[in-house]
């Protein structure tokens, strides 16, 4: 198996995760504050305008939102509303230019890059839609590196691999490079791998968009069923109306703003609470 060092020569993506990680492990872990009637996600006044030279596009108006733990949420709306800006804000990959992420009690828009890092490691999982996998590594590989990146030892993080890939029913694909999977394998090996070390939040972005109906309806049941295992909250970006089966509440995001309804959808499904 590769190396950290040698992984990051290969893949700038993850020298960025793997630097980030290593600035960061000297920092105490975040401050837990109680959490306000089961809300671990509180977002508000968001704003966010891009600049461009001098021209500004403000793309987020005042977003307020509140996410209870155990939820699976959805973003929609039209394309261009500023879904993926509002998720990304979220994930603390964007920093806003007013207003405040309260995640599990932290102010991420206050915390300082190396922290949030940290921060980010300890309790987010991401799915994306084109899968971000790496190309060298296998199945197995590509989960064990996000154990590694958790400080997972590693005789536990084969444990773990092989559990995580269980899970996702691709156990007998472990040492198979993503070019010899399906769209939807790699996606589940994608969904495996954001589950690893058992972040209490997963962010995801069109996670069922580039692939068939068939795959797709097989990563929605896991995406419902995992996050209903773990007592994970999942807030999702998508355009596929087959996942509102799903979820707990669609959230309509238009032309920057939450346009009502975002009232549950149905009955709660998920009742046990993130794990701590
Ligand atoms: N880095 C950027 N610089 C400038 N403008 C951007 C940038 N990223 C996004 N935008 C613009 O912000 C607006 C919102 O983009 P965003 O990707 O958040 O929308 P979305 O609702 O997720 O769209 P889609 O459903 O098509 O993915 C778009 O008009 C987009 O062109």
């Amino acid at each position: 198996m590769l190396n950290l060092g040698q992984i990051s020569s290969l893949f700038p993506f993850f020298a960025i995760l793997n630097q980030a990680f290593m600035q960061s492990i000297a920092f105490p872990s975040p401050h837990h504050e109680a959490v306000h009637q089961n809300v671990i996600l509180s977002v508000r006044g968001l704003e966010m305008t891009y600049y461009a030279g001098h021209q500004a596009t403000p793309v987020l108006k005042g977003i307020d939102l509140d996410v209870k733990a155990g939820d699976i949420e959805l973003l929609m709306g039209p394309s261009g509303s500023g879904k993926t800006t509002l998720l990304s804000i979220m994930a603390g990959i964007l920093t806003p230019t007013a207003g405040h992420v309260r995640l599990f009690g932290q102010d991420i828009t206050s915390l300082p890059k190396r922290q949030l890092a940290q921060f980010r490691l300890q309790n987010i999982g991401f799915i994306f839609q084109g899968f971000n996998l790496f190309p060298a590594l296998t199945a197995a590989e590509n989960i064990g590196v996000a154990l590694q990146l958790k400080g997972v030892p590693s005789k536990q993080a084969k444990t773990q691999v092989m559990e995580l890939l269980e899970r996702v029913g691709l156990a007998e694909r472990a040492d198979h490079l993503p070019e010899d999977l399906s769209g939807g394998q790699k996606q589940r090996v994608a969904i495996a791998r954001a589950l690893a070390g058992h972040p209490k939040l997963i962010l995801a972005d069109e996670p069922t968009a580039a692939l068939d109906s068939q795959s797709g309806r097989r990563v929605i049941e896991i995406l419902g069923q995992l996050a209903k295992q773990d007592g994970c909250t999942v807030v999702m970006v998508t355009h596929d109306p087959r996942i509102v089966d799903i979820a707990d509440r669609v959230v309509y995001v238009e032309d920057g703003q939450i346009t009502p309804p975002s009232s549950p959808i149905k009955g709660k499904i998920h009742s046990e609470s993130c794990r701590e």
